[in-house]
């Protein structure tokens, strides 16, 4: 990252500098972003975000279409390498740590910031494989028995295990959407990462699906980071404990997600939340 020697190590910040981003003492942060700036060409899609996530809690990140969002996620696990013509600059660590880093292989850093997209995207492979295949590549079980305990113990965190179960070996792509979705989660859990991020995860799902995966997110924040995309904003009431709003390539304002939805600072978030526009 190119700013980052401007920047300097905010890391893990202290006291000062987490009171100021709002987070609540005693939450410490698991992720760091200082001053991110993303360009696609010339067009500048980031102006300079900051923004801490708390380590298990759920952050939401609001705002009109177009804000940044999906491209400030997608900052965390450097899925925007992935796009040639992106630029980014800044600072983002992990427990402390620059993910920017030379030092740092992307491969094993997607395993530690999972990611889960909005439309249910499972291999076309069996349910069993869909899970499987992140701890095989990663190494992560020796034996057969080992696997199939990841398999199901994954599949259980996601929700899933009771419905698929007994049809390991059928394909991923013949279940519904909202299993599919958790068919997902349950592949993003399997290498077991510290954060996971969601891109409107519920946008191709039906209420019950999407009230599936509410709950399954709200369980999950007892293992994991969760950083969240979302334009339903009583979906970000519901599942975040805090709340991001992007605006124009800005973050305008963070806070504890009660407060950012009944008290807000700053009127374009207030205009946002009322539905005055977005
Ligand atoms: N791959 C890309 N190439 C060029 N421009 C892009 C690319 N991805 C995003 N952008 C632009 O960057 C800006 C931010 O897009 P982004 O998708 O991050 O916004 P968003 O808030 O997630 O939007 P939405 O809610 O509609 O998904 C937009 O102007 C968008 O057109």
């Amino acid at each position: 990252m190119t700013a980052q020697t401007q920047i300097g190590t905010s890391a893990v910040a202290g006291a000062d500098a987490r009171s100021a981003a709002g987070i609540l003492a005693g939450a410490a942060n698991k992720m760091d972003a200082k001053q991110v700036k993303v360009y696609y060409g010339a067009k500048q899609a980031l102006k300079g975000i900051d923004l801490a996530i708390p380590e298990r809690q759920v952050t939401a990140l609001i705002g009109p279409s177009g804000c940044g969002k999906s491209t400030f996620l997608r900052c965390l696990n450097r899925m925007n390498d992935t796009i040639g013509i992106a630029r980014i600059e800044g600072l983002i660590t992990l427990d402390g740590q620059d993910i920017y880093d030379r030092e740092i292989d992307p491969v094993q850093l997607r395993a530690r910031v999972g990611m889960v997209f909005q439309k249910p995207n499972p291999f076309p492979k069996s349910i069993y494989d869909n899970v499987s295949y992140g701890p095989r590549i990663h190494g992560l079980a020796s034996r057969r028995e080992e696997m199939d305990e990841i398999v199901a113990r994954s599949l259980q965190r996601a929700g899933l295990w009771n419905e698929v179960k007994d049809r390991l070996k059928e394909p991923g792509t013949g279940l519904s959407g909202g299993q599919q979705q958790r068919l997902c989660i349950a592949r993003a859990i399997a290498v077991s990462p510290e954060v996971i991020l969601m891109d409107e995860p519920c946008s191709a799902l039906d209420p019950i699906a999407t009230a599936h995966v509410e709950e399954l997110i709200d369980e999950l924040r007892e293992n994991y980071t969760i950083v969240i995309v979302t334009h339903n904003m009583q979906q970000a009431a519901r599942v975040s404990q805090r709340t991001a709003f992007f605006h124009l390539g800005d973050m305008v304002e963070v806070g504890d997600t009660e407060e950012i939805f009944t008290n807000p600072r700053d009127e374009r978030t207030q205009g946002y939340i009322t539905g005055r526009y977005g």
